[in-house]
């Protein structure tokens, strides 16, 4: 089949794939939600019947149980499937994950966050968009349009969709490990889109993410919360200590002050001084992203350093503070303030949570605090880095000339994908991450959104990287 062929269909279709975008937006899958967990699952079950539909052979598989606050909750199924079983033909597994952060108009939204929105840019807004339900639709919608071409598709597909991804991946790399020569049996590469393009114009191919390791630190005072008045000035009062304790974490400079992490970080390599030079990424790029003029680091090479080769905390929320509009006079009881360290080569999570517990410990005994501190690792999940020689780069770097006319940029990226690690371990296979979405998109912040362009020109990409999959070499 010509692909000119196959992309003018994808462009008459494109209302349509927008309109299923706008309904499985409307499902609230907030994986770190309790009350959304029926959501995520219900969502599941969407991708479930649509793989049916597009007649994939699919398996529902239960990773188990969750347990949150003293509630046990079932957590929603991983989403197998098989599409075309041809031994001529070389089989990629995708992955991409259908649970969305949390989001609430009150945010800062500009519109309902569940209702995709298409502003007069062609920008669709809605959580999810972009991370991951554009990208996981955008594969099926590809398989879709080989089909009403009467078109076979040049490889076979595994699929493998979860809905924790947000919160840790809870289950999933006990089922990868399980099913690597079971279910997995015969994948020759694997597919990941769920990352972000460099700048807004040109797309990338990326090697490599940053690790995280998500800490929670509770302090525990009196029995329950207290009035203020009658009891501030007499009490230890567990806010202070922990903003204090929070405030030795990281300074304004984004330096760790966690003594150790930064003797972990894998040195510099003259190579890799090169992987910086000629990427189509400015500070106008970065600026465009943030929505201000913030950065820490004044050149490129600096800024990049600094979100894919070096590790920084960042201090997310204080939950059983008061937060709410007015001036209530309360003094907490139990706040837990929350952080995370994304995590670099050669960094070992065990090791990471074990300096930050010994320090926080460490300076909270300076405090004399009568309160009790306690430091939990919520969830840890490993830096990638990969090599982006691989024949399956190699298929990503050809479809993009095929849909963009350029060459991509090779990129890594900060933020996080544990699984990649566990596929390319478990599976011994090479991982290419091939991304839909542009720099600016916004997710897990207020008004994600995916660009029209980049949904439609990306299922273009999906369907091109098929076809060059079935043709590179494997010893290109
Ligand atoms: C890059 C990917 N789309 C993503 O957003 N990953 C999350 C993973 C995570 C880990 N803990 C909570 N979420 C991220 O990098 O924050
Ligand atoms: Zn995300
Ligand atoms: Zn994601």
């Amino acid at each position: 089949m010509s692909l000119e062929q196959f992309f003018q269909a994808i462009d008459a279709n494109q209302d349509i794939y927008v309109q299923r975008l706008k309904e499985i937006v409307a499902i609230k899958s907030v994986s770190g939600e309790p009350e959304h967990r029926s959501d995520t699952i219900l969502m599941g079950e969407w991708l479930l019947a649509e793989l049916e539909r597009l007649g994939a052979t699919t398996k529902r598989v239960e990773p188990g149980v969750q347990k949150v606050n003293g509630r046990t909750l079932p957590l929603p199924p991983v989403v197998l499937a098989t599409y075309g079983e041809d031994p001529a033909k070389k089989t990629v597994l995708i992955y991409g994950h259908y649970d969305v952060q949390p989001a609430l108009k009150e945010d800062g939204w500009n519109t309902d966050p569940f209702t995709l929105t298409e502003d007069a840019e062609g920008r669709l807004l809605g959580r999810g968009a972009s991370d991951d339900k554009g990208p996981v639709l955008g594969w099926l919608c590809a398989l879709e349009a080989h089909q009403q071409l009467g078109r076979d598709l040049p490889v076979n597909l595994k699929f493998c969709f979860e809905g924790m991804e947000e919160s840790g991946s809870e289950g999933l790399d006990a089922i990868i490990v399980r099913e690597a020569h079971d279910y997995f049996r015969g994948v020759d590469c694997v597919c990941i889109s769920d990352n972000y393009w460099l700048g807004k114009t040109k797309p990338c191919l990326t090697y490599g993410l940053r690790g995280v390791s998500y800490f929670m630190m509770s302090i525990k005072g009196p029995a329950a919360d207290l009035h203020s008045g009658v009891f501030g000035g007499t009490v230890h009062e567990p806010m202070t200590d922990l903003v204090h304790l929070m405030s030795r974490l990281v300074d304004p400079q984004g330096r760790i002050l966690v003594p150790g992490i930064m003797d972990q970080v894998a040195p510099l390599t003259e190579e890799e001084q090169h992987t910086y030079e000629g990427l189509e990424f400015g500070l106008s790029d970065l600026r465009g992203a943030l929505g201000a003029n913030t950065e820490i680091h004044a050149n490129v090479k600096d800024i990049l350093m600094h979100r894919w080769r070096y590790p920084s905390l960042s201090l997310h929320g204080i939950e059983g503070a008061f937060y709410a509009p007015g001036s209530k006079t309360v003094i907490p009881a139990n706040p837990i303030g929350k952080f995370s360290i994304r995590t670099v080569p050669n960094m070992e999570p065990a090791q990471i949570t074990q300096l930050v517990k010994d320090y926080l410990h460490a300076e909270f005994a300076k405090l004399n605090s009568k309160n009790v501190l306690e430091v939990t690792c919520d969830h840890e999940g490993r830096p990638w880095a990969s090599s982006p020689d691989h024949w399956n780069f190699v298929a990503g770097a050809r479809a993009v000339e095929q849909v963009f006319q350029c060459k991509p940029d090779l990129t890594r990226e900060g933020g996080s994908i544990p699984v990649t690690l566990t596929f390319q371990d478990a599976l011994q296979k090479n991982v290419l991450l091939l991304p839909m979405g542009a720099c600016d998109d916004g997710a897990h912040s207020i008004n994600e959104k995916v660009d029209r362009r980049n949904f439609i020109e990306g299922i273009k990409l999906y369907g091109a990287y098929f076809h060059e999959l079935a043709r590179v070499k494997t010893n290109e």
